[in-house]
């Protein structure tokens, strides 16, 4: 285990009511950050905070302003305007203490070419002065079958492992990763997923981490940021994004007519359904499907089919996204919001 922030100084022995402490600070703490290229706002006014042990992932579309605010928050670019407090710190200001306990990933993966993807890893361990080997980074990243491989014979997926693997190394309280699962198939996916709520569970790690994949990342965090235009148009809990999912019981009859009179008359609100059939948006239906059905039944139309179905994540996203971007065409945003790593 990591040292941990520790708790305020405990000179006090009665518990009274907490002041701000160091574990209770975000150890991300960014304000009123914006960031203009020219005519490009890329990122846009934004305000938020991340606390230990949180995966929170920044969710938006090619284009959105993510790099750009992760840039601003390692110190690699200025601001235009508003402040970035990292671990307390400001990266840019050069403080080794902070930067010390700081793993990331911005952008590509890079290594170098010609060393074996141990060879890579032992620079970093040499150069950060850290005891042991890699081996234990290289078992966990699943790299362990390309270890003597040369960096640049290795696929996109497995140079960005290597990057991870390089992030990593020093066991770090703080990991910000940029489209970190980009270039990986599914089961790759799936395994840093893995391995990233694994740090923050067993490790308090915590994690700041963007991407345009939105259903597929929001499914590691904790807490969700969706950035739009350098915007953050929205920000959840995790596990309230269901609370926000639209849920609707779609129903087919033989008679889609008497069925709506039947409904109507037990004061549902059914609206017809394309290709055919009705859907209802009633909490009530949806909360008991069963009294829909017998309803139906008593009423001498039975349902054909009758199926409670909620809005997966993708469409979730994308229909906020489209909420705030009014000028824009739909079919445009579903391309973009479609389009792959
Ligand atoms: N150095 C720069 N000069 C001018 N415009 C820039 C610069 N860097 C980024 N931009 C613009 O800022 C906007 C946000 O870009 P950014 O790369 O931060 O988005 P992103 O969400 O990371 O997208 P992607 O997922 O495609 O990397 C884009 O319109 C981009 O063209």
């Amino acid at each position: 285990m990591r040292p941990r922030i520790p708790p305020s100084d405990g000179a006090r022995s009665e518990p009274a009511s907490p002041p701000p402490t160091r574990a209770t600070a975000p150890v991300i703490d960014i304000a009123h950050l914006s960031k203009r290229y020219r005519d490009v706002t890329a990122v846009d006014d934004v305000t938020l905070h991340v606390r230990a042990g949180q995966i929170y992932a920044l969710l938006g579309l090619n284009g959105a302003g993510k790099t750009t605010l992760i840039r601003m928050l390692l110190g690699m670019i200025a601001p235009t305007a508003g402040t970035v407090h990292v671990l307390g710190a400001g990266l840019s200001a050069g403080d080794r203490t902070a930067w010390a306990r700081v793993g990331y990933l911005v952008e590509a993966a890079t290594a170098y070419p010609e060393l074996t993807v141990r060879e890579n890893l032992e620079v970093v361990r040499r150069l950060r002065r850290l005891p042991g080997a890699a081996d234990d980074i290289i078992e966990r990243l699943a790299l362990a079958p390309y270890a003597e491989r040369r960096a640049r014979t290795l696929s996109l997926g497995n140079l960005q492992r290597l990057a991870l693997a390089r992030a990593l190394l020093h066991a770090p309280d703080l990991l910000i990763l940029d489209e970190p699962v980009n270039g990986l198939d599914p089961a790759g996916v799936a395994e840093i997923r893995a391995l990233l709520a694994d740090l923050a569970q067993q490790h308090g790690t915590t994690v700041f981490l963007s991407s345009h994949l939105l259903a597929e990342v929001a499914r590691l965090a904790t807490r969700i940021g969706i950035l739009h235009h350098g915007r953050l148009i929205g920000e959840h809990d995790a596990d309230q994004l269901d609370r926000h999912r639209r849920r609707h019981l779609r129903l087919t009859t033989r008679d889609d007519d008497a069925a709506r009179t039947v409904l109507h008359a037990h004061g549902y609100h059914p609206a017809p359904a394309a290709p055919g059939g009705l859907l209802l948006t009633d909490e009530r239906a949806l909360a008991r499907p069963d009294q829909v059905a017998t309803v139906l039944v008593h009423g001498g139309v039975p349902p054909t089919e009758l199926h409670l179905e909620e809005e997966d994540l993708e469409t979730y996203f994308l229909r906020t996204i489209r909420q705030t971007a009014p000028a824009e065409q739909p079919g445009q945003i579903a391309e973009e919001g479609t389009r792959d790593a």
